[in-house]
């Protein structure tokens, strides 16, 4: 482009500058045409949310619902569910036409269940537009006193249910050459801290399964986002389970302090419009802790390791 610039600045006899702003500009424009003409729409388009009785998933619920979305909305409490619907029922948004969204119930931990759900998926609509595997439970223990079956939990719900979800519903999707598959795994499905292995694994997994599934089915044109948060201000530490299978039941320092949720789902029909890949949705620490762990993952280690004795110190405390 440089050079180009300077022999049509010598042809037309201007300086540097302008030509070089104006190449930049074009650039410029040129992206944000390439950006519009990819970006998707939602209105009418058909949204499964796993997990959207409450936090992240109830959020994603209102700004999809807002964006003229027909949501399909996936917990295990119907009345959580019917609570969310009523709320949408009642919210319209100005020139956008908005529907009143249908529910399904059922456990992702159980997979015999997920296929069955999937057919009353379809049947709302007879397609989906884009699924959001939302859907997941937190965990809290140490390893040595950690049982394999609460590994295992964390796994079926966080790992095998959104796999489940969603092979029972590639097929429509590949059938009609189109579908987005959208996952929310967590800055944890690229970096292990300590006390979390169950939770890490399970988003790693997901991290894994779900890039090989992009690369799998971009031939048949469909897209898949796996979204990376940091803390979001929800009750996932709440409702997290602990090494001997209990509630942990308490509001973490973390997540009380973590990103609004309201942005977070934001960011989440940005990735969705823009057919964004891979996006990490948190501050400069834990994204630099991303970059640490594969640059100098020596270093990453001995950080983890005090960081494991300063929580085991307070713990004792
Ligand atoms: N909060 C945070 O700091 C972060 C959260 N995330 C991820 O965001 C996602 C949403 O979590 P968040 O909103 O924070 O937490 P919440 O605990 O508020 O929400 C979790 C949702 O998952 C649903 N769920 C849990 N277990 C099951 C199951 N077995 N079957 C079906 N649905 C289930 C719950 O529905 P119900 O109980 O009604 O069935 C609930 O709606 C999770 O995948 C989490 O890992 C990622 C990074 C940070
Ligand atoms: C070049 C300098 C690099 C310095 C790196 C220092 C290392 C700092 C470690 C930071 C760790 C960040 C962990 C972030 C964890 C997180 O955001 O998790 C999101 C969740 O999924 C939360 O779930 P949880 O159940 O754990 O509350």
């Amino acid at each position: 482009i440089g050079q180009t610039n300077r022999q049509m600045e010598r042809v037309l006899g201007l300086g540097v500058g302008p030509l070089a702003a104006g190449t930049v500009g074009l650039l410029i424009l040129l992206k944000v045409i390439q950006r519009l003409r990819h970006k998707q729409n939602l209105q009418d388009k058909v949204v499964v949310i796993t997990g959207a009785s409450s936090g992240l998933g109830k959020e994603c619920a209102r700004v999809f619902h807002a964006a003229g979305a027909r949501l399909i909305l996936c917990g295990r409490d119907q009345k959580r569910l019917q609570d969310v619907v009523e709320e949408l029922r009642n919210t319209t948004n100005g020139k956008i036409q908005t529907y009143s969204p249908c529910t399904v119930t059922f456990d992702l931990s159980s997979t015999s269940l997920v296929s069955s759900a999937a057919e009353e998926i379809l049947k709302c609509h007879g397609h989906v537009d884009v699924l959001i595997n939302n859907a997941g439970i937190s965990y809290r223990g140490n390893i040595l006193d950690t049982h394999v079956s609460v590994q295992r939990d964390v796994m079926e719900t966080n790992y095998f249910g959104p796999v489940a979800l969603t092979h029972a519903l590639l097929p429509s999707m590949v059938d009609r050459r189109s579908g987005h598959i959208v996952v929310i795994s967590s800055v944890q499905g690229k970096i292990s801290i300590p006390y979390r292995s169950a939770y890490s694994a399970s988003k790693h997994a997901t991290q894994a399964y779900f890039d090989c599934l992009r690369a799998e089915v971009d031939r048949f044109g469909l897209q898949v986002s796996v979204i990376s948060p940091g803390y979001i201000r929800t009750n996932l530490s709440i409702n997290a389970v602990t090494g001997d299978g209990s509630k942990y039941g308490v509001m973490d320092k973390t997540t009380a302090k973590g990103s609004d949720p309201v942005d977070v789902a934001r960011a989440v029909l940005k990735a969705v419009c823009h057919k964004q890949k891979d996006v990490v949705l948190a501050g400069l620490l834990p994204t630099a802790a991303v970059y640490l762990r594969t640059l100098w993952p020596a270093l990453y280690f001995r950080l983890m390791a005090s960081r494991a004795v300063k929580e085991q110190r307070v713990k004792e405390e």
